[in-house]
């Protein structure tokens, strides 16, 4: 799981104290730091053209003194342009400037367009973590310069002008920060790098070892990891010889009138296909016939209102339920909903289920603590809207995590960047997604997928993940063209990849 721990600027600030508490100076690691990165420069350009190192304050500058000092040992032609004057440099940035052994220059925004002019590569070494507020004055100068010469920009740890914890450009709307072909970034991501924007602005991302100690995580607790089998992979259930149907659990979707009923199919035949042992699809009479002849192993059942509902979840045997996509608003509705709180079974809630309450949020909220089964919410961000409108302008991980925390529930906020939060503080981030599942249905899917999980007994947080994974394979398995219908079958490939690699 620490393999995946991802650190805010905060927790590596931490992991290097802890480093050098324990004998490594700090400039042997901003060496190491800066000998990657002109390594990795010097595999963005080949041997040719020159290199503008363009140096900030703090340590982030320090890293590109070592750049360049690394390149121009290795013949390249270097220039280093500083923001503000060698003499405020202090500590380890001063050091790595001293032994630069030339002088970088001291130049306004036009010194660094003229500069610009002509070389191949800019390594963007302004500012990293310990950026603190909105880029200014020349600062921003600079950015805009680099950003409008076209020219490829490497940055050092991060695109300066972005937020390494929340992922967004500090000053929002109004601030501005570097377009980079590649970062380098060192001993852990960091959350900035794969949450929209930040992973668009930092373009492809290597993340090297400079001799930050493993140990450090434990003392620093990290609760934010990317997604990935680490998280989950002795959580996944594979059928073992000798098991039968009912150990993979039965997971019942209940889906909406005919006109919406494609849905609950889609999330059925998900459900499925995603290692339920057996799938019930739950309908109102008029879907029946439509469901009827679209499914073959999936079974059907016709139930009209709520009191049916509370009697078919008291057999202890259908322990998962997914309720939500194309199920329909309105009163008899949520009590449908609320009839499916009140039973025991694990609980996804997606769609028209969270929509169906944006009036009485906490009504449903307290339904969901009050349980004894698991929930896990999967809202897109409009959904997310009605039931948190107060937690909007939070970043996106920060917005995951209170929701959970009030509701109750494991809460997927979907989008390029799915934050899967638990109430205990853990938070995930994906990054498999490819933008074809933006497609209509796709959410359906991936609810089924979370119900299966569910029903094979995985924990509400594991199986959200898990599900969140598994759809963004899926869909990066059926690649351009996908349709939600596409997802089903491609399950099984990587399921099959994955049970082989694991
Ligand atoms: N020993 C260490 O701590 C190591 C640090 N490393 C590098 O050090 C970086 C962090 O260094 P620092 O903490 O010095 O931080 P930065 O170099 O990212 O920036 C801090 C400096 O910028 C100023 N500043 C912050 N926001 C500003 C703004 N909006 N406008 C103008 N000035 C602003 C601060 O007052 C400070 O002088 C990392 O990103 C990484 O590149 C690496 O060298 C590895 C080792
Ligand atoms: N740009 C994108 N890149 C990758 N995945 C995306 C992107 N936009 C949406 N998705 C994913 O596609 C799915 C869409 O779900 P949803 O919005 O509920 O659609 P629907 O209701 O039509 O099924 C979610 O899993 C979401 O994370
Ligand atoms: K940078």
């Amino acid at each position: 799981m620490m393999k995946s721990a991802l650190l805010t600027p905060a927790e590596m600030k931490r992991a290097d104290e802890i480093t050098i508490d324990s004998g490594v100076p700090g400039i042997d690691l901003m060496e190491c730091a800066g000998d990657h990165v002109a390594r990795l420069a010097r595999d963005m350009c080949g041997t040719e053209g020159r290199v503008l190192v363009v140096c900030g304050p703090g340590n982030n500058g320090g890293d590109g003194f070592v750049a360049a000092q690394c390149l121009q040992a290795t013949g390249r032609q270097v220039d280093v342009v500083l923001l503000k004057e060698a003499s405020s440099l202090t500590g380890d940035a001063a050091i790595a400037y001293s032994r630069m052994g030339f002088e970088g220059e001291l130049t306004t925004t036009e010194g660094l367009r003229q500069k610009l002019l002509g070389c191949s590569l800019v390594i963007d070494a302004l500012f990293g973590a310990g950026l603190s507020r909105p880029l200014q004055g020349e600062a921003e100068a600079f950015v805009s310069a680099i950003n409008e010469s076209g020219i490829p920009v490497l940055s050092v740890d991060l695109p300066s002008g972005l937020n390494g914890e929340t992922g967004q450009v500090m000053g929002g709307e109004g601030g501005c920060a570097i377009r980079a072909e590649r970062s380098v970034t060192f001993f852990r991501h960091k959350p900035g790098h794969y949450l929209i924007p930040g992973r668009v602005l930092c373009g492809r991302v290597d993340c090297v070892d400079i001799g930050i100690r493993e140990n450090a995580l434990s003392e620093i607790g990290p609760t934010t990891f990317i997604n990935g089998p680490d998280v989950w992979s002795s959580f996944f259930r594979v059928p073992q010889l000798g098991g039968h149907k009912y150990d993979r659990g039965h997971a019942v979707i209940f889906g909406g009138p005919m006109m919406t009923s494609g849905a609950g199919r889609l999330a059925a035949g998900a459900a499925l296909r995603a290692g339920a042992g057996l799938v019930t699809l739950v309908s109102p009479p008029s879907a029946v016939m439509a469901n009827a002849t679209q499914l073959t192993a999936v079974m059907l059942k016709s139930v009209k209102e709520a009191g049916g509902i509370l009697e078919l979840l008291k057999d202890p045997r259908l322990n998962a339920a997914l309720i939500g996509p194309g199920y329909g608003l309105g009163d008899n509705a949520r009590a449908a909903i609320q009839a499916i709180l009140e039973s025991d079974c694990a609980l996804v809630l997606d769609a028209d289920a969270l929509t169906n309450f944006q009036h009485q949020p906490t009504e449903l909220f307290d339904a969901i603590h009050k349980r004894a089964g698991p929930v896990v919410m999967t809202p897109h961000d409009g959904e997310f809207a009605r039931l948190f409108p107060d937690l909007m302008g939070l970043p996106k991980l920060e917005k995951a995590r209170q929701a959970a925390l009030r509701s109750g529930a494991v809460l997927v906020l979907k989008g390029a960047d799915t934050v899967i939060a638990s109430p205990d503080g853990r938070a995930v981030i994906n990054e498999n997604a490819p933008a074809w599942l933006a497609t209509a249905g796709s959410g359906d899917v991936l609810a089924g997928i979370v119900c299966a999980a569910l029903a094979q007994k995985v924990s509400a947080f594991e199986a959200a993940s898990m599900a969140v994974w598994l759809h963004g394979a899926a869909g990066a398995e059926v690649g351009p063209g996908l349709i939600a219908e596409d997802l089903v079958p491609a399950l099984r490939l990587v399921i099959a990849k994955l049970v082989g690699i694991s």
